[in-house]
């Protein structure tokens, strides 16, 4: 008898993640506040986030939080899990492509994926994981499968442990009951919610000038809050209400959030959905395969769009003449991911749907 040799294939050792140097150039960058959610649970620390993030999310939409419970090793395996991905041959990652062309964004978005000029195609590619309930199960390369459950409890703290707290927040600035804005986002309900891990490939100072040195266009994101995970490559900008580009740095130990464009719908634009981009990172970082790690929440598919009887927006005016709509969330995200596949950008026109309209950005 021949001695048995194993035909299991070993699990790969992830390579550990180790972030690059932060940029030495002395970069324009927006001025955000930053919440600290140790304060959270205190007497009135809730009350205190709140009115410390009242202008911010109505007038920029972005923000940091820092002390939010996860630790920079479970921060950086994510990364590393990210990283694991994009080093699969192409022929493999292509086997999990995302059914792009009917608006679902689980699973994987090939590089190349969106038109930034004409003829020019992004270097971007993305792996989306969407929430670990039945409705939501695909397949995985094994690099996925292999960290599930570690990626699963990322996931649901995300959702459960820092989301909730964030809308707490926000429906304590509108004068709503604190958990309002909850049920419509539970974890297990219907909702395109998704981890992220995000590459952003090198291109040559050549190819940058080409393509104006946009990595990704001006847009609003379409769901209800996105957050960042950051890795210390200076290329995200955010336009201002004044019209200029900032830089939204990477500052160790937060999370940068950004208010979605639901939220800019259930506040008739009172919480603002600001415009950002990503640009070629500064010469020092030019060379990195950028990195990321996002989480996307987005609405229960079956809410409707409707600005909501704030008491704040009813004060400000925001609620005279305020008709229903009939849009759902789960339809509104799903033509706007479409529109992207069934139009080149140049093509593209302002998205309305049931009364609710989104305006194309081309910077
Ligand atoms: O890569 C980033 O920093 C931001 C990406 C982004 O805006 C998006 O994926 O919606
Ligand atoms: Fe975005």
């Amino acid at each position: 008898m021949p001695s048995a040799v194993s035909t299991q294939t070993e699990t790969p050792v992830l390579e550990k993640y180790v972030p690059v140097p932060e940029t030495k150039y002395d970069l324009d960058w927006a001025d955000l506040v930053t919440l600290d959610f140790s304060q959270y649970d205190l007497p009135g620390g809730k009350q205190k986030l709140a009115e410390q993030l009242k202008d911010a999310v109505h007038k920029i939409g972005f923000f940091y939080i820092v002390n939010f419970g996860l630790s920079q090793e479970d921060i950086d395996r994510q990364f590393a899990i990210g990283k694991a991905v994009f080093a699969l041959p192409e022929e493999e990652r292509l086997k999990y492509r995302a059914s792009l062309e009917e608006g679902i964004y689980n699973g994987y978005r090939p590089l190349g994926a969106i038109e930034i000029k004409p003829g020019l195609r992004d270097n971007v590619e993305l792996y989306n994981i969407f929430k670990f309930v039945p409705q939501y199960e695909r397949s995985h390369p094994a690099v996925i499968r292999e960290h599930y459950a570690e990626i699963e409890k990322f996931h649901r703290y995300i959702h459960e442990k820092i989301v909730y707290k964030l809308f707490r927040l926000i429906a304590i600035i509108l004068e709503l009951p604190e958990d309002y804005l909850i049920p419509g986002h539970s974890y297990e309900g219907d909702s395109d919610c998704h981890l992220r891990y995000m590459m952003s490939r090198a291109r040559t100072p050549e190819e940058n000038a080409k393509y104006g040195n946009i990595y990704t266009r001006g847009h609003t994101d379409f769901g209800s809050l996105t957050l960042l995970f950051r890795q210390p490559v200076a290329a995200l900008q955010v336009k201002t209400p004044e019209g200029e580009w900032k830089y939204v740095k990477p500052l160790p130990g937060s999370i940068t959030v950004n208010i979605a464009d639901a939220l800019q719908f259930w506040t008739n634009g009172y919480l603002k959905s600001s415009i950002h981009r990503v640009i070629a990172p500064p010469p020092d970082q030019a060379h990195i395969d950028r990195l990321g790690l996002l989480y996307f929440v987005r609405p229960g598919a079956q809410l409707n769009l409707k600005t909501v009887e704030s008491p704040l927006l009813k004060r400000l005016g925001l609620l005279d003449g305020v008709k229903d709509g009939d849009v759902t969330a789960g339809d509104w995200v799903r033509a706007r991911i479409r529109r992207n596949w069934e139009k080149p950008p140049e093509k593209q026109e302002n998205l309305a749907l049931g009364g609710v309209k989104t305006q194309v950005v081309y910077d």
